[in-house]
């Protein structure tokens, strides 16, 4: 017995709105068909090998569990398809294939010689249906995941989120520290940082943090200048109204807004001046916003 299937390929980082469009539409073809859906995820984009990439959205474990709810997901890393020329990858992608859903830009092949123009060709040959899904706008710009990526960047983080579809995630295991920020009266509990992932611009965040259970908090991202400029980047969380040990802990951070840019502070007592703004700040924003 042959299973059918409809089949989408992308790279879907981040699994966008633009995305969703994509992939319900495979889905809704899938029913038509009464088939099985398959999405080939791309591990890392082409801008990854050549050596200019800021870094994933979001890791690839978790890329995968949002892609599950539209159907079957097959990782595919770039290195092994790169070199296929355009006529066989279809040859691979239409076995036993209904239907194939792309967003208009989709190209495939060796040198990403094939386009919609030949895709169409050869689904029309093998009569597959083909579904070209216009591209979804904000603002006249068409959402990508590598404009999610420069938004993050720049701390443009409600954008970020609402092109995303949901909160953009940090999370880790909570390691010990030096324990400063308890004699600053600021305790934080340090995550690591995922190293594939894009680094948002430097700063404080409004956060929901989930440990699981959900609290709101300040998110510090950077090099802490004023206390010891540190190498790598670290990711500091003030969590409101919390007392407990959560050392080893997997706790999740949503970014929620941006407050404010990294600053060198002259001394301490600046900066544990400028962390009490910040947190009445927060709850100003907290209670006008998200006070249920
Ligand atoms: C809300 C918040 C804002 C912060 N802002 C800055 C800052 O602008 N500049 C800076 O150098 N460090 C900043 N930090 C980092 C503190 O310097 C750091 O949390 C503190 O020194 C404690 O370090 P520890 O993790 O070693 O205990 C901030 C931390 C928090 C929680
Ligand atoms: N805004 C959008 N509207 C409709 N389809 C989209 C949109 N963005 C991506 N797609 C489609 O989703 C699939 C996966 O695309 P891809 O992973 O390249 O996304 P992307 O966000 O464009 O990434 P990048 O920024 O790296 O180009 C492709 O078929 C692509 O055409």
């Amino acid at each position: 017995m042959i299973f059918l299937r409809v089949v989408t390929v992308g790279v879907f980082d981040g699994v966008h709105i633009g995305h969703v469009e994509i992939l319900s539409r495979l889905k809704r073809l899938a029913e038509e068909f009464n088939s099985t859906s398959e999405i080939y995820t791309i591990v890392f984009p082409m801008e990854y090998y050549k050596g200019h990439f800021d870094g994933l959205l979001i890791p690839l474990e978790d890329r995968i569990t949002l892609l599950e709810v539209y159907g079957e997901v097959f990782p595919l890393e770039l290195n092994e398809i790169k070199d296929i020329d355009a006529s066989k990858f279809f040859e691979i992608i239409s076995k036993d294939t209904k239907g194939i859903v792309v967003g208009k830009d989709f190209r495939f092949g060796k040198n990403a010689k094939g386009d919609i123009s030949l895709l169409e060709k050869l689904c029309k040959k093998k009569n597959i249906k083909l579904e070209v899904v216009n591209d979804l706008t904000e603002n006249g710009k068409r959402v990508s995941s590598t404009l999610i990526r420069k938004l993050i960047k720049e701390g443009n983080i409600k954008l970020a989120n609402k092109l995303l579809g949901r909160a953009y995630p940090v999370y880790g295991k909570v390691y010990k520290d030096k324990q400063l920020g308890r004699k600053l009266g600021f305790p934080t509990a340090n995550i690591r940082r995922h190293k594939e992932l894009v680094i948002p611009k430097f700063g404080v965040y409004l956060s929901k943090v989930y440990t699981p259970k959900l609290y709101f908090g300040l998110v510090n991202i950077g090099l802490r200048p004023t206390v010891e400029k540190t190498k790598n980047v670290k990711y500091e969380v003030y969590i409101f109204d919390f007392n407990e040990n959560i050392y080893g802990k997997e706790i999740r951070v949503e970014l929620l807004e941006f407050l404010r840019a990294e600053e060198k502070f002259k001394n301490i007592n600046d900066l544990i001046n400028r962390m009490k703004e910040d947190e009445k700040l927060a709850k100003k924003i907290l209670e006008e916003k998200y006070a249920s």
